[in-house]
């Protein structure tokens, strides 16, 4: 019998020099849930926890090149898209796109704003990223102001995030997923195929190291969907992940919010079996 392959996920994305979100923090996320990461980078970001100094795209050419080469020989068995940053660079990865196989899982973490406050979506880039990605998205994850701006709407207290995440639906992809870390309660609200709701509630952590907390979560969603889990239950582990890194996050790094620090699923698990109280050396000693 042919031994089990591991699974390839495939991050298209933006670099952050300061290591805490973007391809960075992508890869470590692909590691942590234990599928081979690959990566098209499609541009550059001078960026440390305070500030974002300059941006850089990359060749539309070479940016589907890197999607070609990865597909031809590793194989890929979901997407990630994080920062594309301009027009140009929408159509580029709409063009790489046309290359996976058909079912290719792909999941849209549609950035906007960068935790320091920089904009990392040209103001022209909107209209392309609604027509060119959103309906070919198996699960687009935008954060609260990200959902408002997809459908244009202004920030309202108290916002009804099941009905905004139907609007988003509206779009085109064919789940939605409300992160929560905007909100008070942290909690995540999926919006499957079907119509139907899944509300995914976490212990809030305090902020202060949660830089790449988006890229993190989108990133374990695409590698568990490669590993085979359904969408709901992927959207859990990302969610678990996610908020753990955010309190493992790096406090002593940088004058600003430090990046999140993914730990691996099975350290998380020791993590819950040590705060459950439970002997984790019981099993090695019978
Ligand atoms: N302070 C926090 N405590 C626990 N989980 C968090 C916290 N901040 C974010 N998360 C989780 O991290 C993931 C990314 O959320 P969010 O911060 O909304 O995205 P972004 O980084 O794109 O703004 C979500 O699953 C969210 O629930
Ligand atoms: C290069 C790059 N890509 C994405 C982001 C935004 O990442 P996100 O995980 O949403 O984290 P915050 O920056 O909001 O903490 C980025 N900053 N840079």
């Amino acid at each position: 019998m042919a031994a089990r392959r591991t699974p390839v996920c495939l991050t298209i994305a933006t670099s952050d020099s300061g290591g805490g979100a973007g391809i960075q923090a992508d890869l470590k996320a692909f590691a942590a849930s234990g599928v081979q990461g690959t990566s098209a980078i499609v541009g550059l970001t001078a960026q440390s926890t305070v500030a974002v100094t300059r941006i850089e795209q990359v060749s539309p050419a070479m940016i589907v090149e890197q999607v070609r080469v990865v597909l031809e020989d590793l194989g890929v068995d979901a997407v990630k898209i994080g920062m594309v940053g301009t027009r140009e660079t929408i159509e580029a990865v709409a063009t790489a796109l046309d290359l996976l196989p058909d079912g290719t899982p792909v999941v849209l973490d549609p950035v906007m704003v960068a935790e320091s406050g920089a904009r990392l979506l040209a103001a022209d880039a909107h209209d392309a990223l609604v027509g060119r990605l959103l309906p070919r998205t198996t699960v687009v994850t935008p954060n609260l102001p990200e959902a408002l701006a997809l459908v244009g709407r202004a920030a309202a207290d108290p916002i009804d995030v099941s009905a905004l995440a139907e609007e988003v639906a509206a779009l085109g992809p064919d789940a939605v997923l409300v992160t929560g870390g905007h909100r008070e309660t942290a909690e995540d609200v999926l919006r499957l195929e079907d119509g139907s709701l899944v509300r995914l509630p976490g212990v809030r952590h305090p902020d202060g190291a949660a830089h790449g907390s988006g890229c993190t979560h989108s990133s374990t969603l695409a590698a568990q969907l490669a590993l085979g889990l359904p969408l709901a239950e992927a959207a859990r582990v990302a969610r678990a992940v996610a908020g753990e890194a955010v309190r493992n996050g790096r406090r002593d790094v940088g004058a600003g919010a430090g990046p999140v620090d993914v730990l691996d699923l099975d350290a998380q698990r020791a993590r819950t079996a040590a705060l459950a109280g439970e002997d984790l050396t019981a099993g090695a000693r019978r």
